[in-house]
C-alpha cells in the first residue's frame, strides 16, 4: 500500500483553544491509485495533505507511506523521504525571478541531483509536460495552465512515488483543467505515481481519481470508488457534492397532487444505454411521458437518469414500480432537486 493513515488526530490550538483539524482518521491509498479527496473549506483536506506530505506531524496515530512509518525519522532521514514526495499546488509556487529551466534546477540543486544528468532530467521533464519550447521564459510570461505544468515537472523532478495535488487546477478555467487533469492522469498511468488530490470540486473527481473520500470536520464520513459515489451516495455531505447531475426538478406544469406520479429512475452501467422504456410501454397499460433525462459518464462508465410521468390506474402504476424495482441494473431514487 503507498500511502497508509492509522487512527490519525491532529489538534492545532489557537490562542488557548484547541481546533481538531482531523478526528481519529484512517486511510489507505493503494500502490498506483489516484486517490480523490473531497470536503469543504475548513474539513481538514490540507491538514492530512500536509501530514502524507511530512510537512507536519500527527498529534496522535501513524503515517506510513510506501512502507516507511514517518514519525521517528531523522532528519536526514526525512529529507530523503520528502524528495519522493512531489506536491503541486493551487497557485504554482513557481519562483518568478527564476526561468521555467531554473525553477527546475532549483530543486535538482537542492536535492544535490547528479550535475552531470540535471541538464538531461530538466530536458526530460520539459517534454514531458509539453513545455520544451518554454526552458528560457519566466513564470510571469506563462498562461495558468502552462505554470501548473512546471509545477508539475518541478515536483517529478526527483523521482516521486507520490503526488501530493492541492486544489491544483482550482484556479484554472474549464478547459485548461481538462489538460491539467489529462497529464495527471498520463503520468498516473505511464509512470506508475501513486497520486492524492484534494479538491473542493466533484468535477474534478469525476474526472480522475479512481477512489474518493468525503471529507468533514476531520472526518473522512464516505469512502469508495467513483462510480459509487456517484450512482449511491450516502452521506449527506456527498449527496450535497453530486447533487449536480441528480438535478432534476419536476416541471411546474405537473400538478401539486400528480407529483407522485413522477418516477425517476436511475440506470447503471450498460443499464443506461438499454432501451428500458420500450419495455414499460409494452408491457404496462399506462400513459408514460418523459419528463427529463440524461446519462452521464463517470470514467467512461454511463449512468442514466430518466424522469417519468406516469398516469392511469393505481394499481398498473404499483405493477410499474415493482417491475423497476426488480429490474437488475435499474433503480428508483428518490434524490432530486427541490421542485421548482
Ligand atoms: N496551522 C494551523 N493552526 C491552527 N489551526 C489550523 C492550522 N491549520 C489548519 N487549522 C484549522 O484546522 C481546520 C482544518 O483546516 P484545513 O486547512 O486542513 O481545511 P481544508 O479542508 O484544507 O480547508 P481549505 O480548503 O479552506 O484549505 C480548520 O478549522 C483550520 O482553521
Amino acid at each position: 500500500m503507498a500511502i497508509v493513515l492509522e487512527d490519525v488526530s491532529k489538534t492545532y490550538e489557537v490562542k488557548g483553544r484547541k481546533v481538531e483539524a482531523l478526528k481519529r482518521l484512517s486511510l489507505t491509498v493503494g500502490d498506483g491509485e489516484i486517490f480523490g479527496i473531497i470536503g469543504f473549506s475548513g474539513a481538514g483536506k490540507s491538514t492530512l495533505l500536509r501530514l502524507i506530505n511530512l510537512l507536519e506531524a500527527p498529534s496522535s496515530g501513524s503515517v506510513n507511506v510506501n512502507g516507511t512509518a514517518l514519525g521517528n525519522l531523522s532528519s536526514e532521514k526525512l529529507r530523503a523521504k520528502r524528495q519522493k514526495i512531489g506536491m503541486i499546488f493551487q497557485q504554482f509556487n513557481l519562483i518568478e525571478s527564476k526561468t521555467v529551466y531554473q525553477n527546475i534546477e532549483f530543486v535538482l540543486k537542492a536535492s544535490k541531483y547528479d550535475k552531470k544528468k540535471v541538464k538531461s532530467r530538466i530536458e526530460e521533464l520539459l517534454a514531458l509536460v509539453g513545455l520544451s519550447d518554454k526552458a528560457g521564459s519566466y513564470p510571469g510570461n506563462l498562461s495558468g495552465g502552462q505554470k501548473q505544468r512546471v509545477g508539475i515537472a518541478r515536483a517529478l523532478a526527483n523521482h516521486p512515488e507520490v503526488l501530493l495535488c492541492d486544489e491544483a487546477t482550482s484556479a484554472l478555467d474549464p478547459e485548461t483543467t481538462k489538460t491539467i487533469l489529462k497529464l495527471l492522469k498520463k503520468i498516473n498511468r505511464d509512470l506508475g505515481i501513486t497520486i492524492v488530490l484534494i479538491t473542493h470540486e466533484m468535477g474534478v473527481i469525476k474526472e480522475i481519481a479512481d477512489r474518493v473520500g468525503v471529507m468533514t470536520a476531520g472526518e473522512i464520513v464516505e469512502e469508495s470508488d467513483v462510480y459509487s459515489i456517484f450512482s449511491h451516495p450516502e452521506h449527506a455531505v456527498t449527496k450535497g457534492f453530486v447533487q449536480d447531475i441528480y438535478d432534476f426538478a419536476i416541471p411546474p406544469h405537473i400538478e401539486m397532487n400528480d407529483r407522485s406520479d413522477v418516477i425517476t429512475i436511475k440506470f447503471l452501467n450498460e443499464n443506461a444505454e438499454a432501451n428500458y422504456v420500450n419495455q414499460l410501454y409494452r408491457h404496462f397499460e399506462c400513459d408514460i411521458s418523459i419528463l427529463n433525462g440524461r446519462i452521464e459518464y463517470i470514467q467512461d462508465m454511463p449512468l442514466g437518469f430518466l424522469m417519468l410521468h406516469v398516469q392511469g390506474d393505481p394499481q398498473e402504476i404499483s405493477r410499474l414500480k415493482a417491475f423497476i424495482d426488480e429490474s437488475t441494473g435499474i433503480e428508483r431514487t428518490e434524490i432530486h432537486a427541490e421542485t421548482r
